[in-house]
């Protein structure tokens, strides 16, 4: 285990959402879900154009007012702070896919029981691909987070090395999804693990997902993304 994974916090070890760890991210979760129902009722809405220019400009005086607050870009930069907790209570905040205080991920829940991992996840209109369904980008964005959990069981987590999707029906928006997964087999630095997502109790996805820890160790990856985060 290198400096990212050790001593890692894990948020995974019910079916109760980890709660925030401190009163930053409890008010951040607060704000990420008020922006979540915001992309809802904006892809929703048929307001006026008038109604539409009036939201608009009270979004952006909300972004020049935030713009001008203290700001850390990026989860290394929050874990350096020493201020926010570990790299996996940060990541459990931040994460594209599976973070509470991110608006663009949907509310993935997860939790690991021996070598299964568990799921559920509720994708909103904004998630729309096909008409009804959830756009097949996103299945598999959850599938990579999800299968990417599942496979700390294994004990040797990597990075997304392969990731297959088989999309066998469209997944349903605003439902309920199930996931369930399985670490298939943990070898060296390699983790193959396969999962499932159900709508309804009907399979709509299989995938599986071959993850590989990097020779030079998850915490020399992290350090070479020092400079990617748009400061
Ligand atoms: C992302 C941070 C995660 C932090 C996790 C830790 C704690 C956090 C706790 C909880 C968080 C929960 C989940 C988070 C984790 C994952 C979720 C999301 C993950 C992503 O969203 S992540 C973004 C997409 N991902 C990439 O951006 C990878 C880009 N890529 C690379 O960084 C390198 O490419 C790498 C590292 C993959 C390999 O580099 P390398 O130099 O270490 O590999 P090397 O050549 O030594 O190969 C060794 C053996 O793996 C085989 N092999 C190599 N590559 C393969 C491949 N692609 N497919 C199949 N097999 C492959 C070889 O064939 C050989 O096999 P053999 O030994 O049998 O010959």
């Amino acid at each position: 285990m290198d400096e990212l994974t050790a001593g890692l916090f894990n948020p995974f070890a019910s079916e109760e959402v980890a709660p925030p760890n401190s009163s930053h991210w409890e008010a951040k979760r607060r704000l990420a879900e008020a922006v979540r129902q915001l992309n809802d009722l904006l892809v929703s809405t048929v307001a006026s154009d008038a109604e539409l220019a009036q939201a608009s400009a009270q979004v952006e005086a909300l972004n020049r007012t935030l713009a001008d607050t203290p700001r850390l870009h990026g989860t290394l930069a929050y874990l350096k702070s020493g201020e926010h907790g570990h790299y996996g209570e940060i990541n459990h905040e931040l994460n594209a896919v599976g973070g509470q205080s991110n608006p663009l991920a949907p509310g993935l829940n997860m939790w690991l029981d021996g070598n299964r991992a568990y799921g559920t996840v509720r994708c909103g209109l904004a998630y729309e691909g096909p008409p009804g369904f959830v756009h097949g980008g996103f299945v598999a964005a959850i599938f990579d987070q999800f299968l990417g959990m599942a496979q700390v069981a294994g004990g040797q987590p990597g990075m997304t090395g392969t990731l297959t999707v088989r999309y066998l029906r469209p997944t349903p928006l605003n439902t309920e999804l199930k996931l369930s997964a399985q670490l298939s087999r943990a070898e060296d630095r390699k983790t193959l693990v396969s999962g499932e997502l159900r709508a309804g109790g009907e399979i709509t996805a299989t995938a599986e997902g071959l993850f590989v820890r990097p020779s030079r160790g998850m915490a020399a990856m992290a350090e070479m993304a020092v400079g990617n985060s748009g400061q």
